[in-house]
């Protein structure tokens, strides 16, 4: 069965045992398809903290070709940093390969991709699932 493997990374549970560590140590013998990179887009205190396990991941060999979805999550709280700000703070202003569908195939190009959502007003989410989809093998 091809299964789809996917590491979420929930912000605020770094300590947690699906952080990054679980990803590059216990996981690191999984072949890992996708990563999913959840960020609270209201938690600015910690966007620092963010970029550093994101940074990570993405300098992670065993993840160069994976496709990364960076959500942004709790848009449903009125200061909520927006799209580009979270962008910005996560260091992927100009570094993202584009919504809908952008064939990277035969590029050696890693999509990655920010979505903004509101889990709890189960809204976008989906959207940046599906484009992770058209990436995964
Ligand atoms: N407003 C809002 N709240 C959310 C959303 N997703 C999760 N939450 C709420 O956030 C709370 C959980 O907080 P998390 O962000 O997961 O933080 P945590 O890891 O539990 O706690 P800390 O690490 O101590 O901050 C719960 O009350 C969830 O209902 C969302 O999209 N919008």
């Amino acid at each position: 069965m091809n299964a789809m493997q996917v590491c979420c990374n929930y912000f605020h549970n770094l300590r947690c045992p699906h952080s990054t560590c679980c990803l590059t140590s216990k996981f690191s013998h999984l072949q890992v398809d996708a990563v999913v990179y959840l960020v609270d887009a209201n938690d600015r205190e910690r966007f620092p903290e963010a970029k550093k396990e994101l940074d990570g991941l993405l300098s992670d060999e065993s993840l160069t070709n994976v496709p990364f979805l960076i959500l942004g999550n709790k848009i449903d709280i009125p200061y909520a940093a927006s799209e580009d700000e979270l962008r910005y703070h996560l260091g992927l202003t100009g570094v993202t390969t584009g919504k809908g569908n952008v064939n990277l195939a035969g590029t050696n190009v890693r999509p990655i991709e920010v979505f903004m959502c509101s889990i709890v007003r189960k809204m976008g989410y989906g959207e940046g699932f599906k484009w992770m989809s058209q990436y995964i093998k």
